[in-house]
């Protein structure tokens, strides 16, 4: 999978002194640019970036802290997505007009809304999907010359822009096309083919449908529906009461005229998909047309895909075709004026706020160069103290200037504890620190004090994962070194046997604490050939499935050629890679840490690697930091180091600034 997911914001715009809230939503596919541009007037957006559905890991690691959840019908909305997504999630909005993926019952006793497409408007889009389907697929009866297709697929009405192919409609005019279901498709389908001039029109279903006389649509038996249709047309899943009553199979696709073309208006399409690879590879039917591409029943890759006689529209190219783009405009609208209601309800509801006295804002950097974002939001709604410095603030400043304040601004080099929470007094409500960690806070006694810890877990795993990964590849293929020789002048002419690293491909992945930078790191290595992903954590990560597998710590040490250390420090992770765990490593395994350096002991790390223990390291975290020059780890060509990078990006740091800002300002104004 090479899409990632795409985080898009919009400035705030304060509006009468205070904070215009803006709601944060995931998408788990890519929407057409107008439903999103309307979604940005109001929101902050983040969406996985792909034609195809996003990965349910990757949903589950998206929707913690979302307002409003845009989901597919493919996306299973059920308790363990809702738990993920937390308290915060009050919409959830389907590009699909059934809700049988979503867990409704459960959404309403959250509180959540659903909102699924309008029908009317599906009814239309599906009708001239099919007939687009039917164009593409019908070029296997008449050749594709008679007209321009990506001209006819993009129209705004498809069976108008058909009507205007002459050849085409000719062709039709003798042919006869069957109808599986004649429901509402079923019947909106019957009136496009109508329209088209086909005037034979065939359909099966439980029970004749009176409606029948307004296409003039004959019923009859499936097996002649079958046997006698140039077209076939699927408008129903053949269930009833959730029970599947017929499907495509071999005998269907055997009975089927081979000129024939079967196209799909279904979500579920009932068929067996190997019979029918192979009735379109031995021309037992000409061509298919099939809809939604169910990811579970044919997943990316499938046989199907390379059939030149296969064709799928819609969720590929539904960013770009007109009849998807106005659905999803349609339910952007309903989302925004959703929202509106839901804004309307909570200022209703909510007493009048009023500004807190003072907000201390302790940064490390001049305020110049930190991400104004976040300074605007809580100046917007706070009387902000600024340390306007480079350095870290000395303890005995820190006590002074907060005494008195409602919260705090503050990263990992301020040391929250006992006497700094005491120095502030009891009017402190919330600490916010810019940084995923919370290690220098004393959270516990905060806990006590009934003071609001928050961090920014979510806007900088990919910045840390990133990092990880480039770490990784820096130390097994010794990239620092060769670096390193050149600018010494010590690399000399290319020699065959010099500086050899190891490649990834084939070798076990072996990550100690699977959260979001170790999901993050799973994934962008797996196209990198790894074997296996291992992974040992506290709990099974329900996101894990597909990508890696959780096994005893034990394990891990023994099978891992590369090991990540991805967790929390703690007191049970504190000091845990020791000489104990080196020893039951690989000699040729390399350990990366971009956690935090306590998490190792140094002095075995360095025994470890002059013995030949292990076979390299990569840190980006060390204890202390920065970690002396002399320090022995220092002069070890073995051991990359890096000065605390993992967060390092213009985009991470902006986005944990503004979520620093946001939760302290959620904590005292909303
Ligand atoms: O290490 C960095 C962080 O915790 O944000």
């Amino acid at each position: 999978m090479t899409s990632s997911t795409t985080e898009v914001s919009k400035k705030l715009t304060p509006t009468n002194g205070l904070l215009q809230y803006r709601p944060r939503v995931y998408i788990s596919r890519q929407l057409p640019q107008r439903a999103l541009d309307l979604l940005l007037g109001r929101c902050n957006v983040s969406f996985w970036d792909s034609p195809d559905p996003a990965p349910r890991t990757e949903l589950l690691v998206n929707v913690p802290g979302c307002d409003v959840l845009v989901c597919m019908p493919s996306d299973k909305i059920d308790r363990e997505v809702l738990n993920a997504a937390g308290k915060t999630l009050k919409i959830v909005a389907t590009m699909s007009g059934d809700l049988a993926h979503i867990e409704t019952a459960e959404c309403s006793r959250r509180n959540i809304r659903v909102i699924p497409l309008a029908a009317a408007p599906i009814v239309e889009a599906i009708t001239q999907m099919v007939v687009a389907l039917f164009r593409l697929a019908a070029s296997r009866w008449i050749g594709k010359t008679s007209c321009n297709m990506n001209t006819v697929l993009q129209a705004k009405d498809i069976i108008q822009a058909l009507k205007a192919d002459h050849i085409f409609c000719l062709e039709l005019s003798n042919r006869t096309v069957g109808i599986f279901g004649l429901g509402s498709v079923g019947l909106s389908v019957g009136k496009a083919f109508k329209e088209l001039g086909m005037t034979k029109i065939l359909y099966t279903d439980v029970e004749p449908n009176a409606d029948d006389v307004t296409i003039n649509a004959e019923f009859v038996s499936r097996d002649e529906l079958l046997t006698r249709s140039d077209v076939i047309c699927v408008c129903w899943n053949m269930k009833v009461d959730g029970k599947s009553i017929m499907s495509f199979e071999r005998d269907s696709f055997k009975r089927m005229k081979s000129s024939a073309i079967l196209l799909d208006a279904t979500k579920r399409f009932s068929a067996d998909f190997t019979d029918m690879y192979e009735a379109l590879r031995n021309g037992e039917i000409a061509a298919a047309g099939l809809d939604v591409r169910e990811y579970d029943i044919i997943p990316n890759r499938h046989p199907l895909d390379g059939l030149d006689n296969c064709f799928f529209l819609p969720y590929r190219e539904c960013y770009k075709w007109d009849g998807r783009r106005k659905l999803a405009t349609d339910l952007v609208r309903s989302i925004l004026i959703s929202l509106q209601e839901l804004e309307f309800e909570r200022k209703q509801k909510s007493s009048i706020v009023s500004k807190p006295e003072r907000i201390d804002h302790l940064l490390l950097e001049p305020v110049a160069t930190v991400p104004l974002s976040g300074l605007d939001i809580l100046r917007e709604n706070c009387n902000v103290d600024v340390w306007d410095s480079d350095d870290v603030i000395p303890p005995n400043e820190l006590k002074k200037k907060i005494k008195d304040i409602d919260g705090i601004f503050c990263t990992i080099n301020d040391k929250i504890d006992v006497d700094v929470l005491t120095a502030a007094g009891t009017n402190l409500k919330v600490i916010g620190t810019m940084s995923v960690g919370d290690d220098h806070i004393n959270v516990p006694e905060c806990k006590k004090r009934q003071i609001y810890v928050a961090t920014t877990p979510d806007v900088a795993s990919d910045s840390a994962a990133e990092l990880s990964v480039a770490l990784l590849l820096m130390t097994t293929r010794r990239l620092a070194e060769g670096y390193l020789a050149l600018r010494d002048g010590t690399s000399g002419p290319w020699k065959p046997m010099w500086m050899l690293g190891n490649v990834s491909m084939g070798k076990t992945l072996g990550i100690f604490g699977f959260g979001r930078v170790g999901f993050g790191i799973a994934r962008r290595m797996k196209p990198f050939g790894v074997s296996k992903i291992i992974y040992s954590d506290i709990f099974e990560a329900s996101y894990s499935d597909g990508i890696a597998t959780r096994v005893e710590f034990d394990e891990l040490l023994k099978e891992s050629d590369i090991i990540c250390i991805c967790c929390a420090v703690n007191a049970q992770t504190k000091g845990k890679f020791n000489k104990a765990v080196f020893e039951k490593m690989k000699s040729s395994a390399v350990i990366i840490n971009t956690s935090r350096g306590q998490i190792i002991n140094q002095d075995d790390l360095y025994e470890a690697l002059k013995n030949n223990t292990i076979g390299g390291a990569g840190l980006d975290v060390t204890d202390p930091e920065p970690l002396p020059t002399n320090h022995p780890l220092m002069g070890c060509s073995r051991c990359v180091i890096l000065p605390h990078m993992g967060t390092n990006t213009v985009e991470a740091r902006d986005a944990m600034c503004i979520n620093t800002a946001k939760n302290i300002v959620a904590m005292l104004v909303h």
